[in-house]
């Protein structure tokens, strides 16, 4: 039973150590909250805190441990306390819990200090003040002081002319990277844009937030150039972990970029690889037959984010995710359409992101490139497909456009193969890519397009999305696809880079459902509405078609946000 100190004198001396001990507590209960008041300087703008500031999370594995440590210690000499509470001759004990106790104290000192020192690095400054967000581990974004310097004009125009909208329910402010030479980059990782004139402005304005260690969701047109908007800070993250800490997959790049490629080839590629980019399915297969782990990845993208979190995807995009670590973990998602039904979805995925819309389009509305030239013609019959399709080739193919590269779409595999088979014998230099072909030809059909050495590539959706083929002329759609935001996607192979590009889409009675909403594209991106399009009227359905209504919610945008200024 447990005995009072003044019962006992000669507990005396074991209160003193108590008391030591309670002391040595209090202080590192008060290192603790010095180490709290720091996390939660790890603010953005409004002064609230970040929710994923939290303690463990800017640690490093070594941190953590010290960390565990002297939990353990401070457990021990808890334990200790209670024993000489209860043992009147504990004193005995005592020499071992004091001990104890200097070693836990010592042990949280050094954590709370690394701890501290991580989020200084884990600033940002910005504008010249220096505020932190320690969102994640090692993320860390300095401003570079050329940036910092510019004038806040030139900011504002460039956000301006851009048509640029950073909305952000922390209210970070972090101005755009105009100009490649304020990126914190090595030579290095300034490769893969060592051509390019200056970013685009979905690097330009998802950088910043990215280095800062934010989670992000990116909406800009097809080929605004968003694989280097995620590609750069992912490489940098990289690039600075230390090479004890590198050894496991640390990125994952989500998409739904056409797969087929043979899994022992990919699977021998898994060794030592740093980043992963992927098809959910095969993803998936490689996680279950545990020839892929992704505990230790800590940069997640899902790239053409719409389609990943529609119904045919979402499942599987999930159990991806749920095997990633789910705090410490930096979420993005990119796309160039943005349908309200799949957006609170993202939400759940992501903590507190800033959102990135390029084109006046904060709402995300459904918008086409707008240097595409968008013509649609309607069609009464079906059967007048195949002679305006041949009279179009002779053309767009004709004299110095002889080599002009045009995809052709084609809604159905079968469809893919007869256009194709009838291009061919119109005496057209054509090749096809669609999923009844094994991936040996698929590929040896993209590579020839590329190439130039067929420049017709008749095609279906598989080659809607993510393909990048520099200098597409022209995008026919013979059928409509099931989405318009497969249209979308489909026009936007051409016009890629800045360049120009054209889509010319037959139309018929079997599409009517979608014409409201296809008119909705053309008007926005300034494009004539064809009278006989518009006799089809102009409701936009919710439920266009399964793959995108399913979850359908009547949604506004993502949750209130305070635009940015920048004044
Ligand atoms: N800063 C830049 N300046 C010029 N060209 C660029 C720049 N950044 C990327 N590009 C090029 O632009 C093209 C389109 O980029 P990317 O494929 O990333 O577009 P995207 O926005 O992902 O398109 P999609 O939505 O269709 O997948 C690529 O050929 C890429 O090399």
């Amino acid at each position: 039973m447990a005995k009072r100190a003044h019962e006992d004198p000669g507990l005396a001396a074991g209160v003193e150590d108590k008391e030591a001990r309670r002391e040595a507590k209090r202080l590192k209960k008060e290192k603790a909250a010095n180490r709290a008041e720091t996390a939660k300087n790890a603010i953005v703008g409004n002064g609230e805190k970040h929710d994923d500031a939290p303690e463990n999370d800017t640690l490093s594995k070594e941190e953590r441990r010290a960390l565990k440590r002297a939990k353990k210690e401070a457990a021990k000499v808890a334990s200790a306390d209670d024993a000489a509470i209860a043992t009147p001759t504990a004193t005995e004990n005592t020499d071992a819990a004091n001990k104890a106790a200097r070693k836990a104290s010592k042990a949280a000192e050094k954590a709370a200090k690394k701890a501290t020192k991580t989020d200084a690095t884990d600033g940002i400054v910005s504008n010249g003040e220096s505020s932190t967000v320690s969102r994640h581990a090692g993320a860390e974004y300095v401003e570079d002081a050329g940036l910092r310097s510019l004038p806040q004009s030139e900011i504002d125009t460039f956000i301006k002319d851009k048509r640029l909208a950073i909305e952000d329910t922390q209210g970070q402010q972090l101005r755009p990277i105009i100009d490649f030479k304020y990126l914190p980059l090595d030579d290095d990782q300034r490769k893969p844009f060592a051509g390019f004139k200056a970013p685009t402005p979905i690097q330009a304005a998802c950088w910043p937030y990215l280095l800062a260690g934010r989670d992000l969701v990116g909406v800009a047109e097809t080929g605004s150039g968003k694989t280097l908007a995620f590609g750069v800070p992912c490489l940098h993250h990289i690039a600075k972990l230390s090479k004890a800490n590198r050894k496991s997959i640390k990125a994952c790049i989500v998409t739904c970029v056409y797969g087929g490629v043979s899994k022992d080839e990919q699977r021998k590629l898994l060794n030592g690889t740093h980043v992963v980019v992927a098809t959910p399915g095969r993803l998936n297969d490689f996680i279950q037959e545990g020839s892929i782990d992704l505990s230790s990845v800590q940069y997640v993208v899902l790239d053409e984010a719409d389609r990943m979190l529609d119904t045919g995807f979402e499942q599987e995009v999930r159990k991806i995710i749920s095997t990633t670590p789910a705090t410490g973990r930096q979420t993005l998602m990119f796309t160039a359409t943005w349908p309200p039904s799949v957006r609170e979805l993202a939400d759940t995925f992501m903590s507190k992101p800033v959102k990135v819309t390029i084109g006046d389009n904060a709402s995300g509305e459904l918008r086409a490139n707008t240097r595409i030239v968008q013509e649609v013609e309607v069609m009464t019959e079906q059967q007048d497909k195949q002679p305006r399709l041949i009279q179009l080739l002779k053309q767009y193919q004709s004299g110095k456009n002889k080599q002009d590269r045009i995809l052709v779409f084609c809604l159905y595999k079968k469809e893919a193969t007869r256009i194709e088979e009838f291009i061919r014998r119109r005496g057209f230099n054509v090749a096809g890519i669609h999923g009844d072909l094994n991936q040996h030809k698929r590929t040896e059909s993209l590579e020839a397009f590329k190439a130039g050495t067929v420049p017709i590539l008749v095609a279906t959706d598989v080659a809607a999305r993510g393909l990048d083929i520099p200098a597409v002329k022209l995008v026919i759609n013979v059928t409509f696809p099931l989405t318009v935001e497969d249209y979308v996607h489909r026009i936007g192979r051409t016009g890629r880079a800045g360049q120009d590009g054209k889509a010319i889409t037959f139309f018929t009675d079997a599409e009517k459902g979608l014409a409201g909403a296809l008119i909705n594209v053309l008007k926005a991106a300034g494009q004539p509405v064809p009278e006989e399009l518009m006799k089809y009227g102009t409701t936009v359905k919710k439920k266009g078609h399964d793959a995108y209504g399913a979850f359908y919610k009547d949604t506004t945008e993502m949750k209130k946000a305070t635009k940015i200024t920048f004044d």
